[in-house]
């Protein structure tokens, strides 16, 4: 049985990814006023559409913390950012919606994202992801993890030096794989179970443009920052 060790630098870089991932929360106002105001579909689509914004905004920020992001080409920056928004979207949505909330809250939750103007043949995919994430009880060091993995994807479009990117990814994954180990013995699979998650991932924003698609058609309108990182 190999012995797993998370090295001095391994354990820098984690620290330094998950306390810029803890950092960059989305403000807690916008997230609570999902469980103040009225329930219409409009002013509920008009909330989501204020958390996706500010979301967008500490992935960007995020994003800079992650070591090594910053020495690649920046149009390549710019190229993972834009390829990985509606992922970590999804994403920092799974984990919002399993994380503890006080009783009702979740309900509450559920019930505007389902009347935000979402059709049908979305919402089940959506909620079936945010419960898949849910079940796996990631501690926070494997969401910051997660998340630096997803957004590290080399394979994304217009990236011109994927190899500088797979090396990045590479470093993170290797990171997770062991902390897998150490955080769930019982569990080898773990690690395995958490990279399906990400191919679960692009299936839903594969859905995300279709949703667009139909949100558009009923003239809803989104903030210029969603335009832009979507390419609507
Ligand atoms: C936490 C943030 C990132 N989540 C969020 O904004 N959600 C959540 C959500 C899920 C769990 C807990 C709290 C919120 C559900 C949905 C969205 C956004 N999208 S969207 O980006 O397509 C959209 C933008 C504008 C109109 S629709 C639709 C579906």
């Amino acid at each position: 049985k190999e012995k797993v060790e998370i090295t001095k630098e391994q354990q820098a870089l984690m620290k330094i990814i998950t306390d810029a991932y803890n950092r960059h929360q989305i403000p807690q106002d916008v997230a609570k006023k999902l469980l103040q105001d009225q329930y219409s579909a409009e002013e509920n689509f008009l909330l989501l559409t204020e958390m996706a914004t500010s979301q967008v905004q500490v992935l960007v920020e995020f994003t800079k913390n992650i070591p090594g992001f910053l020495s690649l080409d920046r149009e390549d920056q710019i190229a993972l950012l834009k390829g990985s928004a509606v992922e970590a979207m999804f994403l920092r949505s799974a984990q919002v919606f399993s994380r503890k909330m006080p009783s009702g809250h979740t309900e509450v939750l559920e019930e505007r994202i389902r009347k935000s103007g979402i059709s049908e043949e979305f919402i089940t995919p959506m909620f079936n992801f945010y419960k898949s994430i849910g079940e796996l009880h990631m501690v926070q060091e494997e969401q910051a993890l997660l998340t630096t993995v997803t957004i590290l994807t080399p394979d994304r479009p217009y990236v011109k030096d994927q190899q500088a990117v797979e090396r990045l990814q590479e470093t993170m994954l290797d990171v997770l794989r062991k902390l897998c180990v150490l955080q769930h013995p019982q569990e080898p699979q773990y690690f395995a179970r958490l990279l399906g998650r990400l191919t679960e991932l692009r299936t839903l924003s594969h859905y995300h443009t279709e949703m667009l698609a139909s949100w558009r058609m009923n003239d809803h309108k989104f903030t210029p920052l969603l335009c832009e990182i979507w390419d609507v």
